[in-house]
């Protein structure tokens, strides 16, 4: 794609781009980087260029209305902020500033357990609506005290991340020695836990070498019941990529899944975001909502996913290029530019109305399905 040095921003590209000259190179790669050869990190965007819309005319479209509610909230956007680690490694203010962006924007911000800024000051500075991301950490005390917290704070619902047991071998952090720096902290779990985030070393990640030391990687199915039992907040599973787990997750009573392959950062070679949503919101069967993320990157892209049945889409680094090239301001445009995006493919689509949005709307197989 080409991109202005200078002139309006119009795109997430010409975000990523201003980013890209701002932000320490070992972070770049961080937030840029997959695992390994960086198959599904590919696959993700390149799923959205295989397909085409099928547009149909003379329908009213002088009113185009981007509005969703979830777990009884109201967003002005069906795209949202997915959980991101470590904001202050882009920006000073981190996260509050990312939570004024969402908010003015309308949309979903999920907040990362390993936000640098803590819960109670995201929330403070959040107009909209906030959720928070669990990793299942061994230490289930902790788990305990941040679920309070984020009820306590008004966030919405639980986000569990479930598809990283461990962390991904993600070649660049290896390469480069990783480490968090020592100036942001995961500021809501106990500085004894993440210590060993800020120890890299030649050919290590300490954020994968922390996650092994601190991640329970016996965790089950069966396990969710003790997280039920810590909250009456909406439990939503993040990383599920098959009709086998989506049934699981309908039978274990959650309250929702998010499609998504970690932006193609844990198992390198695993489907296409994109191409694992036909088969799970089929198998989910509308018994809750299945949100999606991964290579989202235009509204287009939001377009056909909400078109094969999500509920929400999530975008993960372009909130991260768009904080680091413009604080709260540059979240808001990201998420304003990209919903405006949506409700233009709306209107030229001939369905004004979220929906009106279904598998017609798409030319070429996804994932198997239409
Ligand atoms: C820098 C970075 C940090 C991330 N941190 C987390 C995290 O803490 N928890 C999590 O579940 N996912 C995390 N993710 C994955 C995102 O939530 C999301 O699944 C992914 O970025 C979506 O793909 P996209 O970047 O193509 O939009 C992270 C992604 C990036 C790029
Ligand atoms: C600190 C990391 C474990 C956050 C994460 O999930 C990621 O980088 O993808």
């Amino acid at each position: 794609m080409t991109r202005p040095r200078t002139g309006p921003v119009l795109t997430a590209s010409d975000y990523q781009h201003l980013a890209r000259d701002v932000v320490d190179p070992d972070v770049w790669d961080f937030i840029e980087g997959g695992a390994e050869s960086e198959r599904t990190l590919a696959a993700n965007v390149a799923a959205f260029d295989r397909v085409r819309l099928r547009p149909r005319v003379l329908t009213d479209v002088s009113t185009v209305d981007t509005a969703v509610s979830l777990f009884g909230a109201d967003f002005a956007t069906p795209i949202g902020v997915a959980p991101t680690a470590y904001h202050r490694l882009v920006d000073a203010e981190g996260e509050v500033a990312t939570a004024q962006g969402a908010g003015a924007a309308g949309a979903l911000f999920v907040v990362s357990v390993f936000a640098s800024r803590t819960l109670e000051d995201i929330a403070k500075a959040s107009p909209g609506g906030l959720w928070l991301h669990l990793y299942w950490l061994s230490r289930r005390d902790v788990l305990a005290d941040l679920i309070r917290r984020a009820a306590d704070a008004g966030y919405q619902a639980l986000l569990l991340t479930v598809d990283a047991p461990r962390i991904g071998r993600r070649w660049r952090d290896m390469r480069n020695g990783f480490a968090i720096g020592a100036d942001v902290t995961a500021v809501n779990i106990d500085e004894a836990v993440m210590a060993s985030t800020h120890r890299g070393g030649t050919g290590r990640s300490a954020i994968a070498e922390h996650a092994a030391q601190s991640f329970d990687q016996t965790v089950t199915w069966a396990d969710l019941a003790w997280l039920r039992a810590q909250t009456s907040l909406p439990i939503v599973l993040k990383g599920i990529l098959t009709a086998e787990d989506a049934i699981l997750a309908v039978e274990h009573g959650v309250d929702g899944i998010v499609v998504s392959n970690h932006g193609g950062r844990q198992l390198d070679g695993a489907v296409a975001a994109l191409d694992a949503l036909p088969e799970v919101v089929d198998a989910v069967g509308g018994a809750m909502p299945v949100l999606f993320d991964g290579g989202v990157r235009r509204g287009t892209d939001a377009l056909v996913a909400l078109a094969l049945g999500a509920r929400m889409v999530l975008l993960g680094r372009p909130p991260l290029w768009a904080l680091a090239a413009g604080g709260a301001d540059g979240v808001a445009g990201l998420l304003e530019t990209t919903t405006g995006e949506l409700a233009h493919a709306m209107a030229l689509t001939g369905r004004p109305r979220l929906a009106d949005l279904d598998r017609t709307v798409l030319s070429f197989r996804v994932g198997g399905e239409r």
